[in-house]
């Protein structure tokens, strides 16, 4: 697990009978959207686990008066850090059975998953650097759900929760093999496409779509096209691919002065990206197209994966032009949808939707009967 083993560890007390509780990492625009409608799904009278703790990459607040949106405000407020180190690292000890929601972008919290796994805690994740990035960790990860009889829920990884990775999992579940699967899957690349006039610069449209809280928390890794090979490799990974970060080819809409920049810097070489874009933009509008960014993987029956990102100019009647706003486009097809592929659409990225899609899985876990949230030979999800 990389960098990770060498922190200490917190216990796992195998406490089975007690109910088990959240955890939330990550106070930011998912964090706050996740903590907003608990709130809103408690008061509805929906029930759910209570917060055992919440923590950013500054502070933990133990939520003693029960009252999480306070504990986010404590949260939000807390002073910054120097160093590597995380408040949670030394947080009061998670149970097996609990539930721990990362609504971080971090690396070092994705390389825990399969630790908390193998400990029985449940892992619900926005965060797709546990099963989109090394193809090792994906694997362990799917491992020590089997080893923990814990639950990864990522349905928040791929299309904010849109039916994608379910709809894979229960075809190859019914038999399919998964032929390809291509599309727009990224919502504030969707965003920017279906907005983007080739008038007002498009750096100004990336501001638009960052403060509405789209992209990333470095928007360059929506531009680099990295977000969207995460999502690629988590679907191929459900389709029962082996695929490796570098099989997968990007191309980058990032000049080299802004991808190498400080991330204080990034928001003043922007505009580096305004005349590159408004050529493709002209030259597509010259040729009757639209353009979308696409990630597409396609596997043979011998095993052989084509997958790829990048920018396309598409003729305006072609599938992948349909959709506004942030809305994914995405074509499924296998074994059973070999000449008309399942296609699924809708609102790709979004602080609510994603927030919905965690606490979907959180409600999914909660709800699961104690012997099948824990058992030792539960059937793990993913890679
Ligand atoms: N926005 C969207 O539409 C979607 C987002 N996602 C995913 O959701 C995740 C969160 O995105 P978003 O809310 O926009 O990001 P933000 O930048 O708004 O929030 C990220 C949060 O993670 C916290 N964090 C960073 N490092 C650590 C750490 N080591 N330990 C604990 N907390 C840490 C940050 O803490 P601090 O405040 O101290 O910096 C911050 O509170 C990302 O992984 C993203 O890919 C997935 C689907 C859609
Ligand atoms: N930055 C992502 C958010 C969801 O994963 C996107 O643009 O799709």
């Amino acid at each position: 697990m990389n960098n990770v083993v060498s922190l200490p560890l917190p216990a796992t007390a195998a406490r089975p009978a007690t109910p088990p509780r959240l955890a939330l990492l990550g106070t930011g625009n998912v964090g706050g959207a996740f903590v907003a409608r608990c709130d809103a799904l408690r008061a509805a009278g929906v029930p759910l686990p209570a917060f055992a703790w919440l923590s950013n990459s500054r502070a933990l607040d133990p939520c003693s008066d029960h009252i999480p949106e306070r504990a986010l405000e404590r949260l939000r407020a807390a002073p910054a850090r120097q160093g590597p180190w995380s408040p949670w690292v030394e947080a009061e000890a998670l149970r097996r059975g609990d539930i721990l929601v990362d609504a971080s972008a971090s690396d070092l919290v994705a390389g825990w998953h399969g630790e908390w796994l193998a400990r029985g805690i449940h892992v619900v994740t926005a965060n797709k650097l546990g099963n989109g990035a090394d193809l090792l960790r994906a694997q362990a990860i799917v491992r020590a759900q089997r080893d923990g009889g814990a639950r990864y829920g990522d349905s928040a990884t791929v299309g904010a929760g849109l039916p994608l990775l379910r709809s894979i999992r229960e075809l190859v579940a019914g038999g399919d093999r998964i032929h390809a699967v291509e599309g727009v899957l990224s919502g504030s690349l969707g965003w920017l496409f279906n907005h983007y006039d080739g008038e007002r610069p498009f750096s100004d449209f990336v501001r638009e779509a960052r403060d509405a809280g789209y992209t990333e928390p470095d928007p360059r890794i929506d531009l680099s096209g990295e977000d969207v090979r995460r999502k690629l490799l988590i679907l191929a990974r459900a389709a029962g691919l082996s695929l490796h970060p570098d099989d997968v080819r990007v191309e980058s809409l990032v000049p080299e002065a802004l991808a190498r920049a400080d991330a204080v810097a990034v928001d003043g070489l922007l505009p580096s990206l305004d005349v590159p874009l408004r050529e493709r933009r002209r030259q597509a509008e010259r040729d009757g197209a639209r353009l979308r960014f696409v990630g597409r993987f396609e596997a043979d029956a011998a095993g052989g994966i084509v997958a790829d990102v990048g920018l396309r100019a598409l003729p305006a009647d072609h599938a992948l032009c349909g959709g506004s706003g942030t809305d994914n486009r995405v074509a499924i097809s296998s074994d059973r949808y070999r000449e008309q592929p399942l296609v699924v659409q809708g609102p790709g990225a979004g602080a609510e939707v994603t927030a919905a899609a965690l606490l979907d899985d959180v409600i999914r876990i909660a709800r699961l009967p104690q012997e099948s949230r824990a058992p030792s030979s539960s059937k793990p999800s993913g890679a």
